[in-house]
């Protein structure tokens, strides 16, 4: 892979450029598996960062995405809207357009867009759309204005990805539970795994996707929640130790609604990239068994992004 560039943009103070030159995981991907969680961004000079960004990262290109997709052993990514594009989804469309048939999207969109643009990006392959309550990656959006984008994109069969921080599921609460379209959440609500994994807390998660059968959740970032680590530098394969009991959990619970993913090129990391092939051997630890391993990494990403092909 070619090393990161960051194009005429500067990027954000102590930005972490992602691993260039990942091992090869240990750990043999089913056939067909899916990374089903990634970015591109920009480039830049190509398809410049949104005005209203929090951050500013450094390129990270559909040809390097697909260079690590081959690389990992993975046969397909969804790509998701980063928020440095805004609700300017050109530069994960042409991503999706590009690959083949081997890529999905997910899309951030405006109360503003038209029925006509929604048909464009389900005809590029977006599948859902991306709604953020990270304070600091986004300004709010009224809950109103979302509830009538996700009526909008529900009867396209589209789905709805959030991202939000486990302090503040009880607040958003109704607004989730009210949502009417399947409902996957990014990384498993960012919970605090330096509390304990039976407290009240990593509870309430646990009875949002039990009670709410439409509810689906990213088993992903561990590099991101880990307090513990050890980090997946080095060959480490005991990596992110403290993280594997809260996701293990959530596979074995509800082996039908999870979903793995890279998470690459990792936005905002403060402390260490991880090296992409010690994160691939990360999936054991959380999924021991072939069978959960193949419901997470195809049969459930496939039946929610390429459901024609089931
Ligand atoms: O925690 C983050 O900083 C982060 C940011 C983004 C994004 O900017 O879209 O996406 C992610 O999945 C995670």
């Amino acid at each position: 892979m070619n090393k990161p560039t960051t194009g005429d943009f500067t990027k954000t103070a102590g930005w972490l450029d992602w691993y260039d030159g990942p091992t090869q995981p240990r750990f043999q991907l089913p056939a067909g598996s899916v990374d089903a969680h990634c970015h591109v961004f920009g480039p830049g000079a190509e398809f410049p960062y949104a005005p209203e960004r929090k951050y500013t990262p450094c390129d990270a290109s559909k040809q390097q995405l697909f260079a690590l997709r081959d690389h990992l052993g993975f046969a397909r990514n969804v790509i998701v809207q980063a928020t440095c594009h805004g609700a300017d989804n050109r530069a994960m469309v042409d991503a999706c357009l590009a690959s083949g048939g081997r890529a999905r999207g997910v899309a951030t969109v405006k109360r503003s867009v038209t029925d006509e643009e929604l048909q464009a990006l389900h005809a590029a392959g977006v599948r859902g759309v991306r709604f953020n309550f990270v304070k600091r990656l986004v300004d709010f959006t009224p809950k109103d204005e979302l509830m009538e984008i996700a009526a909008r994109i529900g009867k396209l069969g589209w789905h709805v990805v959030i991202y939000f921080e486990a302090v503040d599921l009880p607040e958003l609460w109704d607004f989730f539970t009210a949502l009417p379209t399947t409902v996957v959440v990014d990384h498993m609500g960012r919970p605090d795994v330096s509390l304990p994994v039976d407290g009240p807390q990593f509870a309430l998660f646990e009875k949002f996707m039990r009670e709410h059968t439409n509810v689906w959740s990213k088993v992903s970032c561990p590099e991101r929640l880990s307090v513990s680590g050890p980090k997946a530098l080095n060959g480490e394969q005991n990596a992110y130790a403290d993280v594997i009991p809260f996701a293990k959990r959530i596979v074995e619970q509800f082996p039908d609604r999870v979903l793995w993913g890279t998470d690459w090129p990792h936005p905002n990391l403060k402390d260490h990239m991880p090296d992409d092939g010690l994160l691939v051997d990360f999936i054991p630890h959380i999924a021991p068994t072939a069978e959960l391993q193949h419901k997470l990494l195809v049969a459930n990403p496939m039946r929610l992004y390429w459901p024609e092909e089931n």
